[in-house]
């Protein structure tokens, strides 16, 4: 290495470095206690974090177990059972024994004749046993109970009662072979050869659901209907072929004078479901003269628009043809005292908007004293559009003396005046408010 020329400042500076680490040097070697407590401070501080990472596991522990007691609260906790032996299992006995060894037949007559589930009056069949036997059978039970209960009772058996019993035993003869046979498709079959598994076929062909209880079968075609030859004879020039679903099934009901709720599209044929029932329940009645026609017609129809109901007096008219029913329709939009003329010149059926029939009413133009039958057509549509106070006017402003018994299984008199409802609804718009309960 050259030699560096240093100059006197530089000289001095680096002789002061010298002389400093020379001092330091000399410090260290004379103060032995400074490494020991160096040492005892790395030590303290080993402990310390030492104590820190077991306080950090201890935490890191009792979270745990603290997210364990929260899970148990919300999921459950099962708990291992601890399985108990019973002492059945514990001591088992074997209890074989000899068939002659029974003594309970000799105790009690009941064990020789097993009892056998008895199926009420005919109703109802057990699963994989011969269904024309069990037929067979109920209605032998069902005789040998009438003769006892008559014999307790000291009476006589009535000849009808005889006929409906040889009637039921002929039914469960010929039942074996008429119920189950699936020879013909219901369409070849008369009525009287339709089985209740056709009555189902028929059902699901045409896409027909109930809910009621006690109904009446729908109607295969216009001429199994009952009504009138006037109207068959008006439903042939309408050029109405066959009944659509709706028809089939709500005619018959509407026949019976039941309440109805008639639930099908736009279009399938509810018009004239509704209205031939309400002709046929009019023909019932006296004809409307002088005398009864100051009390009003003897049915109204409703509906939620002037278009629907003027369509519905259409339709209505079209059925009138043999019968001489007048048909008026009150709907807003014309004058009503020309409208209130027209009624008191008299009708059987009036086709109104709920809002103007009220209107009519409130005024006098209009008196319901004889009207027993009413239709509220899209009721869904009218209670959506507001008019339930109007309709609810129109419907207090009948006669309340001919109401259905409470009791919808009750049968009704087929010669009697009932209060009828009967209701159109599209199937959109099931959930219709509580007028539709108290109608
Ligand atoms: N059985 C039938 N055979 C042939 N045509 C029919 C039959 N029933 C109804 N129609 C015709 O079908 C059309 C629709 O019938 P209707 O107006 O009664 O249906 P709707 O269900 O009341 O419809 P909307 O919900 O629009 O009032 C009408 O022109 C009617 O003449």
């Amino acid at each position: 290495m050259n030699p560096v020329f240093l100059s006197k400042s530089e000289r001095g500076k680096l002789a002061i470095q010298r002389r400093e680490e020379e001092a330091s040097d000399r410090d260290r070697g004379r103060d032995p206690d400074r490494c020991t407590r160096d040492r005892e401070r790395e030590r303290e501080n080993e402990t310390r974090s030492r104590e820190r990472t077991r306080n950090e596991k201890r935490a890191e522990r009792e979270r745990e177990k603290e997210l364990d007691a929260i899970k148990e609260q919300y999921f459950g906790f099962k708990k291992p059972k601890k399985r108990v032996i019973k002492p059945s299992e514990k001591f088992r006995f074997s209890f074989d024994w000899e068939n002659t060894e029974d003594t309970s037949r000799h105790m009690n007559a009941l064990y020789q004749n097993p009892h056998e589930a008895r199926i009420l009056f005919g109703r109802g069949f057990r699963a994989g046993m011969d269904r024309g036997e069990q037929k067979k059978l109920a209605a032998r039970i069902e005789k040998e109970i009438r003769a006892e209960i008559r014999k307790k009772e000291g009476v006589e058996e009535r000849p009808e009662e005889a006929a409906v019993q040889r009637q039921k035993e002929a039914a469960a003869d010929l039942y074996d072979a008429f119920d189950m046979r699936m020879d013909r498709h219901w369409s070849e079959k008369k009525l009287e050869e339709m089985t209740e598994r056709d009555w189902r076929i028929f059902r699901e062909d045409y896409n027909i659901s109930y809910n009621g209880s006690k109904l009446p079968r729908p109607m295969r075609n216009w001429v199994e209907s009952k009504l009138s030859p006037e109207l068959l004879k008006a439903v042939e020039r309408a050029g109405y072929k066959s009944p659509s679903p709706i028809q089939m099934a709500s005619i018959p009901l509407g026949l019976q004078q039941r309440d109805v709720i008639g639930i099908a599209e736009t279009g399938s044929g509810k018009t004239a479901a509704f209205v031939l029932p309400m002709l046929t329940y009019i023909t019932r009645l006296p004809p409307m003269n002088e005398d009864n026609e100051a009390e009003g017609p003897y049915a109204v129809v409703m509906a939620p628009t002037r278009e629907l109901a003027q369509q519905i007096e259409e339709e209505t008219v079209r059925f009138t043809h043999y019968l001489g029913i007048k048909v008026v329709s009150i709907v807003g939009g014309q004058s009503i005292e020309e409208q209130g003329f027209k009624l008191r010149q008299g009708c059987e059926v009036v086709i109104a908007t709920p809002g103007r029939l009220l209107d009519c009413l409130e005024r006098r133009y209009a008196v319901l004293n004889q009207c027993n039958y009413v239709v509220l057509a899209e009721a869904d549509r009218m209670i959506d559009m507001g008019f339930e106070p109007q309709v609810v006017g129109v419907l207090d402003a009948m006669p309340s003396s001919n109401m259905k018994p409470e009791n919808e299984d009750e049968e009704l008199d087929e010669k009697r005046i009932y209060q009828t409802t009967i209701c159109s609804v599209l199937p959109c718009h099931l959930l219709l408010s509580g007028l539709l309960g108290s109608a």
